[in-house]
């Protein structure tokens, strides 16, 4: 009987490491992608942002990645030249960002400066710190695309959906580390400096690409144990440019990346405001608002990875995508309800938010290759965040102009500095409304999958 060879793939032990090297420096990229949010109110009241700023400058984070296809490129990058290349460049690119944001935030070089670029007016320092936001996301998406591809290459057949969640889940605790300590960090020394926060981040990005180096020695390892291919299957396998034509002619693929841009719509640029949501609507103090929202990562952690081991070894991918996106519903439309307005209630809903926030990734991300072939994943993973940073870009904005414009409802004194006060309800609506429409795709996934046979309701082990 022919004797199956062992690969690095099948020591546990070496597939777990590697995940957690990897999901390290995720963790590092989430940290600096969220740790200006809960700054809201400090930008306004030391360094002058308005809401509009704010928003302007969260929207940064799509800038290169959507306009310039960024990301696409990237995509192409990963499938031709491979995860340790791509993934060493994508840290790199994070930290140069950073340091640009660091720089911009922290200077007094652009003090009183307002520039004009195409429609948009704004302090020449929410421009520079946009602009290395904007550098940075393309790193921090193309290390994504990277990861995705990596957790694939080392769990395909075995606890695909599990690894892909304790990844999420160790990249939100970045997210949730973030929300958490921001604020104490910024004030910190009886000084308040809100370029703390992101030195710090910006320390641990520069471990995150260590991290990664030294991911990059085991992945040589793994493609040393594997059988070489030949010539020919290597040509057979090699990404081509028609492939894209390929994957966006997928009506699956455009059901999954839909609802993946609806449903991150809207988590993603709610947590940005969620910090001074819970000041304005649940009269939290600034000290302590940051906690609430964090609690929603925090409850992710656990949950994300459960829900894959059990699409792992159950199935029912799509219905958890179903469940997920009408918890969402819920919670956004009962944040929009004005009388609702007691903390435990905002506890409640966050922790509610996070169930739903665990159900669609975790069946989301690990379904993709069960419609699309694994030479084309890290195009198909990169066009998904393509369309999804549209709504990354676009939602903070959107609701940071609302704001502006319809739910300014007076000023208050904090700390000294003065600040405006918003009524939440309309930008709840919106999310509530993003929270409908991801329902409605999760439904015709769900529909395409019966006619197809993608298999997204079986499960991943194969035995
Ligand atoms: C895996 C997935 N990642 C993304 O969706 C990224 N495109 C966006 C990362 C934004 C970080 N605040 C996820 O985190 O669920």
């Amino acid at each position: 009987m022919e004797k199956i060879r062992q690969t690095l793939r099948d020591s546990a032990a070496a597939r777990w490491t590697a995940l957690a090297v990897v999901a390290f420096t995720m963790l590092c990229g989430y940290y600096l992608t969220d740790v200006v949010a809960p700054l809201k109110g400090l930008l306004e009241g030391k360094l002058g942002w308005g809401s509009s700023d704010f928003g302007f400058f969260n929207s940064a984070y799509g800038w290169f990645n959507v306009f310039l296809g960024m990301l696409i490129v990237g995509g192409i990058i990963l499938d031709k030249m491979g995860v340790r290349f791509t993934g060493l460049m994508a840290t790199i690119i994070m930290v140069c960002g950073t340091i640009i944001k660091f720089w911009a935030i922290s200077t007094h070089s652009l003090d009183g400066q307002v520039w004009k670029v195409l429609w948009f007016e704004a302090p020449a320092q929410v421009f520079i710190a946009g602009l290395g936001f904007a550098i940075f996301a393309v790193g921090v998406e193309v290390a994504g695309i990277t990861v995705s591809k990596i957790i694939y290459k080392w769990f395909k057949g075995k606890e695909l959906a599990l690894a892909m969640g304790l990844e999420m889940a160790t990249a939100r605790l970045g997210t949730g580390l973030a929300i958490a300590t921001a604020v104490p960090i910024a004030k910190a020394f009886g000084v308040v400096d809100v370029s703390r926060p992101i030195l710090l981040a910006l320390i641990l990005l520069c471990i995150g690409l260590l991290s990664f180096v030294m991911y990059m020695f085991m992945d040589k390892k793994l493609d040393a144990s594997e059988v070489q291919k030949t010539q020919a299957e290597m040509d057979e396998d090699a990404f081509k440019i028609s492939d894209i034509f390929k994957i966006i002619t997928n009506k699956g693929w455009w059901y999954i990346a839909i609802l993946c841009v609806l449903f991150y719509s809207a988590v993603f640029p709610f947590l940005k405001y969620a910090t001074d949501l819970m000041i304005n609507k649940f009269g939290v103090s600034e000290e302590l608002a940051g906690t609430i929202p964090s609690m929603l990562p925090f409850g992710t952690i656990l949950l994300t990875p459960f829900f894959g081991n059990l699409y792992d070894r159950k199935g029912k991918g799509a219905t958890i995508m179903i469940i997920g996106s009408l918890l969402i519903i819920a919670v956004h439309a009962l944040f929009s309800v004005p009388f609702l307005h007691h903390w435990i209630m905002a506890i409640i809903l966050i922790l509610v938010l996070g169930v739903g926030f665990s159900l669609v990734p975790s069946a989301m991300w690990p379904s993709v290759p069960k419609i699309i072939p694994e030479k084309q994943l890290g195009t198909a993973y990169a066009l998904i965040f393509w369309v999804q940073n549209w709504g990354l870009m676009g939602v903070p904005a959107l609701i940071g102009w609302v704001l502006e414009k319809y739910c300014i409802t007076g000023q208050v004194v904090r700390d000294g500095l003065t600040v405006n006060t918003y009524n939440y309800t309309l930008p709840m609506l919106i999310f509530t409304g993003f929270g409908v429409l991801a329902l409605i795709f999760a439904f015709l996934l769900k529909i395409e999958d019966k006619k197809k046979g993608y298999g997204l309701q079986l499960p991943n082990i194969v035995k």
